[in-house]
């Protein structure tokens, strides 16, 4: 059934299990995550970004964001799995609102590129209206390298966990996704892939809240090297090995945010139809195999984080 976030993410908190928030922009997507969890009877969180209410609704996020909404409730309410629908990196009120004027169960306020006095008084806000209507809230704490937030940032500012304590306990967010060292896309390390246990252990036991992990793709080397067998060129592509994600899970991360690995699992699957069929034209077809390794990543996702079962 179509459920509520926090319900999600505070049964993997009381029991120590990661959950996948998983990106989408499209109906296949939703297709694919609803149809994993099913499979492995597991809970998942579906997410959209307000690029991804912009696609949906053809540059109307507030259109956007119903349709989104409306597909994931009756993809959700036909199944017996809990999925829950979010607002990832929500940066603009409109937004935020219309997200919550649609259905979503939990949005992220992301004001972390400003100082914390400011982020603080920014997040309480829309704490404020998010609660009023029943809505979850998520926010994040120093800041990812690489482009986020639209701030290059060449360094990442990991967070520090004595500003977590005063900032939970500030602005009563539900859940809070601390900085540790990774980033967004599919070249997360130039060197070894490593994150700051550490400090994942000290937020989680100033804050005792459901952690969430940004920049989570593992980047799986059989998919790249699926896609770039029919065309891709992904070369230097590096995520967050399962052992390490699997560490930060023990350590306290209860939602573990992947896009990037549905985007090249569903490009390897388009790649490889297309060039397996060149007769073939029907969008049901090629967009049908490319759903389907979606699917597969988000089983395996599911299987490595110890969601699968857990619904
Ligand atoms: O933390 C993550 C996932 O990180 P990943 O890249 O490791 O999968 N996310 O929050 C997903 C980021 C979505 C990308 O945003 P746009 O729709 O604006 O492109
Ligand atoms: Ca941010
Ligand atoms: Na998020
Ligand atoms: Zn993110």
């Amino acid at each position: 059934p179509y459920a509520k976030t926090k319900d999600i993410l505070s049964k993997a908190h009381n029991e120590g299990y990661g959950v996948g928030a998983f990106n989408v922009n499209d109906l296949e997507f939703i297709q694919a995550i609803v149809k994993a969890a099913v499979m492995e009877n597991s809970p998942a969180i579906i997410e959209a970004s307000e690029g991804a209410l912009k696609y949906a609704g053809d540059g109307d996020v507030e259109k956007g964001a119903f349709i989104l909404a409306d597909m994931v409730r009756r993809y959700a309410d036909a199944v017996s799995v809990p999925i829950s629908l979010h607002l990832d990196h929500g940066h603009d009120l409109k937004h935020i609102m219309a997200a919550i004027k649609a259905g979503f169960t939990s949005v992220m306020i992301d004001a972390s590129d400003k100082p914390l006095e400011e982020n603080i008084r920014i997040t309480r806000q829309i704490v404020e209206v998010a609660h009023a209507a029943g809505v979850a809230v998520e926010a994040e704490l120093g800041r990812l390298m690489g482009i986020e937030d639209n701030v290059a940032s060449a360094e990442s500012v990991l967070v520090d966990p004595d500003e977590a304590k005063r900032f939970v306990t500030e602005t009563q967010v539900d859940f809070l996704a601390p900085a540790v060292g990774t980033s967004h896309g599919a070249f997360k390390f130039k060197g070894e892939a490593k994150i700051d246990y550490e400090r994942i252990s000290k937020v989680k036991e100033l804050t005792q809240l459901p952690l969430v992990l940004h920049g989570a793709s593992g980047v799986p080397a059989q998919w790249v090297e699926l896609a770039e067998k029919y065309g891709a060129d992904l070369s230097g592509a590096k995520g967050v090995p399962d052992e390490v994600l699997q560490e930060a899970v023990k350590r306290g991360i209860n939602k573990v945010n992947t896009d990037t690995d549905l985007r090249i699992a569903f490009l390897a699957g388009l790649r490889k139809h297309l060039a397996e069929n060149p007769k073939e034209f029907d969008p049901r077809k090629y967009f049908g195999e490319a759903k389907d390794f979606v699917t597969e990543v988000v089983r395996d996702r599911m299987k490595m984080l110890g969601s699968s079962g857990k619904a």
